[in-house]
């Protein structure tokens, strides 16, 4: 398992286009109608608070917008709560999430990406429409959706064309609701229904198709300079390598810290690597508690999905559909020569050990890409999704930490308070097996500005951390 015993808002597939940060949908079919704003999280529509601060998370998308939305509220105990001001014109609306509800009216959460994948396509041209917002438990409003327009088609952009081609969207404020600061729909209405669904839908489709980027843009980089440039100065030094023995450990039975271990060189193609994938379908994105609060991290996975709604792994990501890309040969090399590595390591420190009990070496599958902003962190959890057999093994977790410091909490239960604590700095490895396969472990903080330099430089990485960790399912 990792880190989470909550379950997600089940959320839709749809076109890979759209954003991963802000989606709005809205479409029926065979009777149905569903209105989904969000990371496929259903919203209510409320007044902004004067007091709340609308604070950009990284990877927000900068600048103003026809319709745009920003990360705000307050803290839960791993993530933030998943709450944002949507611009719509010159009003601020606050977006709350109402997790636990379905998507759609009639589906349970179980069925829901599937289902809409098929309602897109098979859409028919019965109109309007009602159906139920399920929002916030306190805001329980009806929608209205007249279908003014024949088309049936699914776009080539997916949804947005069918919006486009075929629905107006009336939104009547037919429920009741208790919360003062609740704009009525009306007038949202008022300030969006000159638009149709088709300017709404486009204009947050266009403004939020920003995927997270892990590395700051090129005008942002005041020194960025591109990495095809030799390799001599990215290269370990001798004295780097020593360094690697002097301070590398076996922080418990089974537990490995392989310092520094990771060259310049191999992290900077490691980020670049990552950047890749991590802006293309597939990549990064910030889930989500089942109670609305965001981990604080964006995370993408390669090989098999882990999905911390259901914690398992699956071929697609619910979130959006996409599969989960491959693992480059490279990272699974590493790992390889990393479990060697650790393996020897262990077998100087002690030569009675059973070498096979305390490190089993893997073949990784699985492979979660974590990058957490400097305000980051994960709560202490074990690493328990992967196969019985897996996990029966020991076989272990490696990862490899890159960019800012970040300090890392182990201990064999679920306290903070008094757990082990080890600084882990750019080019690190831990490996967790044999007996420490089920350590509780997290980051309870990053430390800003404290990547090196070079790396900085010549990646382009955006302040924060960049983990991977490695898995054989
Ligand atoms: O960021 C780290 O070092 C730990 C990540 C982790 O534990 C996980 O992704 O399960
Ligand atoms: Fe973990």
């Amino acid at each position: 398992m990792r880190r989470l015993d909550h379950a997600i808002p089940c959320r839709s597939r749809v076109a890979e286009t759209v954003s991963r940060q802000v989606r709005v949908l809205l479409f029926c079919s065979m009777g149905k109608m569903k209105m989904s704003l969000g990371d496929g999280d259903e919203w209510s529509w409320r007044r902004k608070d004067p007091s709340s601060r609308g604070d950009s998370g990284v990877g927000a998308d900068e600048g103003s917008s026809e319709l745009s939305s920003t990360s705000a509220g307050g803290d839960t105990r791993y993530g933030e709560h998943n709450s944002r001001i949507m611009m719509i014109g010159d009003i601020p609306v606050h977006l709350e999430a109402t997790p636990n509800y379905p998507l759609n009216c009639n589906e349970s959460p179980g069925t829901q990406g599937a289902a809409q994948e098929r309602d897109i396509g098979t859409d028919s041209q019965k109109s309007p429409k009602h159906c139920e917002i399920r929002a916030a438990p306190e805001v329980v409003r009806k929608v209205e959706l007249a279908s003014y327009d024949t088309g049936t088609h699914r776009g080539s952009d997916g949804v947005v064309n069918f919006i486009k081609r075929r629905t107006r969207v009336d939104l009547r404020n037919q429920g009741t609701t208790r919360s003062d600061s609740s704009i009525k729909v009306e007038k949202l209405h008022t300030s969006i229904g000159l638009k149709d669904a088709r300017s709404l839908s486009a204009s947050i489709f266009v403004n939020k198709a920003k995927p997270f980027d892990i590395c700051l843009p090129r005008r942002r980089r005041l020194d960025f300079a591109e990495t095809s440039d030799p390799v001599e100065d990215c290269e370990q030094t001798h004295e780097a390598v020593q360094l690697v023995e002097q301070e590398s450990r076996v922080l418990r039975p089974g537990m490995v810290l392989l310092k520094n271990y990771v060259t310049l060189r191999e992290q900077i193609d490691i980020i670049r690597k990552c950047r890749e994938i991590g802006i293309g379908p597939g990549g990064f994105y910030q889930p989500c508690y089942q109670d609305g609060a965001k981990l604080r991290l964006q995370m993408m996975c390669l090989g098999l999905d882990w999905d911390p709604n259901t914690r398992k792994y699956e071929r697609q990501r619910r979130v959006d559909g996409c599969s989960a890309p491959d693992i480059p040969n490279e990272f699974i090399l590493a790992v390889k020569r990393a479990i060697g590595d650790a393996k020897d390591l262990v077998k100087k420190g002690d030569r009675r050990s059973n070498l096979r009990n305390d490190l089993p070496t893997m073949s990784p599958n699985i492979c979660i890409v974590n990058f957490y902003t400097t305000t980051g962190r994960l709560g202490l959890h074990q690493d328990r999704d992967e196969s019985r057999e897996s996990l029966r093994k020991g076989l272990p977790v490696v990862s490899f930490s890159i960019g800012d410091s970040a300090e890392f909490l182990f201990r064999d239960y679920r306290d903070a308070d008094g757990a082990e604590r080890v600084m882990l700095e750019s080019g690190d490895v831990v490996i967790f097996g044999g007996e420490s396969r089920m350590v509780f472990h997290g980051i309870s903080s990053v430390v800003p500005n404290s990547a090196p330099k070079a790396l900085v430089d010549k990646s382009g990485l955006r302040p924060g951390r960049l983990n991977l960790t490695f898995r054989q399912f």
